[in-house]
């Protein structure tokens, strides 16, 4: 298995050229519809294909979300294999948004999917549910150490029912996502420039003061757009740990094709904005 540089750097080098915005890829129906085109596998080829086309050249991070691909069978996941192939060959970083989470043996058949380098599906980094334990994902830690891929771990998610197991309180007077946030910080302390390990913190929760987001790797940031987030409220929410935001926009971007230039203006646009609000480093 041929080794990739540890994702931490990659993603650090992509973000000081390309700027940090994550572009996702989300099929939904509707903005297939919106495209002029059939909720069916040709018209999740064309869309997949033309946001790859219109990006992956310029963002430093394209995230395709699984599901929209999974609901088409075998025959979308062949498309989703071919866009995180074809995106990373024109350089952009993929995060693939599958959000898995079980038990330790079976994590770590999720993990040969999706973080093995020979695997079809091989991606720079994977979303991981930690709510069946932290430790349980340790196959996935392992394994994205070995090929120099990175995972996101929900922490706190941009949606209003995480609060219910995210902010519960154990007893030693600590909340599960600030639980979470420790265990990334201990994955990734002494890596340079940051580590590999990242937590999902959504943009749409506001001060996030009371928590050590300071945790030596990257925080995917997604709400901006449909959920109501903006660029603007980035510093607010994440502080000095701004830096090492990767904001996420799914709809608010995709919303703008199927032309492939005015999809690039408004990939720019979002890019520009956030380029304002986050100090260069
Ligand atoms: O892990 C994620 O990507 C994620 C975590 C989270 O807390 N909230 C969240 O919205 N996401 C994903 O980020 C994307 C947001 O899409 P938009 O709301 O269209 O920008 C979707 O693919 C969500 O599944």
């Amino acid at each position: 298995m041929s080794v990739l540089e540890p994702f931490g750097a990659r993603l650090r080098r992509a973000m000081d050229r390309r700027g940090p915005l994550c572009v996702g890829i989300d099929p939904h129906a509707s903005l297939l519809a919106e495209w002029g085109l059939n909720d069916d596998v040709a018209g999740l080829e064309r869309f997949s294909r033309t946001v790859v086309e219109a990006l992956a050249d310029r963002v430093a991070v394209l995230k395709p979300q699984s599901a929209f691909f999974e609901r088409f069978g075998s025959r979308g996941l062949a498309v989703l294999e071919t866009a995180v192939a074809e995106a990373r060959a024109a350089g952009a970083l993929v995060v693939m948004d599958a959000k898995r989470g079980d038990i330790g043996s079976t994590m770590a058949a999720y993990a040969e999917s999706f973080l093995h380098k020979d695997a079809p599906l091989f991606s720079d980094a994977l979303t991981v549910s930690p709510y069946l334990g932290y430790g349980s994902l340790s196959p996935a830690v392992t394994l994205a150490r070995e090929s120099g891929a990175g995972l996101f771990v929900l922490a706190l998610t941009s949606n209003p029912e995480g609060g219910e197991v995210q902010h519960a309180v154990r007893s030693d007077g600590r909340n599960i996502g600030a639980t979470m946030l420790a265990h990334l910080s201990v994955e990734n302390a002494g890596e340079e420039p940051m580590g590999s390990f990242g937590a999902v913190v959504g943009a749409t929760l506001g001060d996030l003061s009371t928590y050590d987001l300071d945790i030596n790797g990257p925080l995917l940031a997604p709400g901006i757009g449909a959920q109501g987030a903006t660029p603007a409220d980035l510093p607010r929410v994440f502080g000095a740990a701004v830096r090492n935001v990767v904001p996420n926009v799914s709809r608010g971007v995709l919303r703008h094709g199927p032309d492939a230039d005015t999809l690039r203006d408004a990939a720019e646009r979002v890019a520009e904005e956030i380029r304002h609000v986050v100090a260069p480093s």
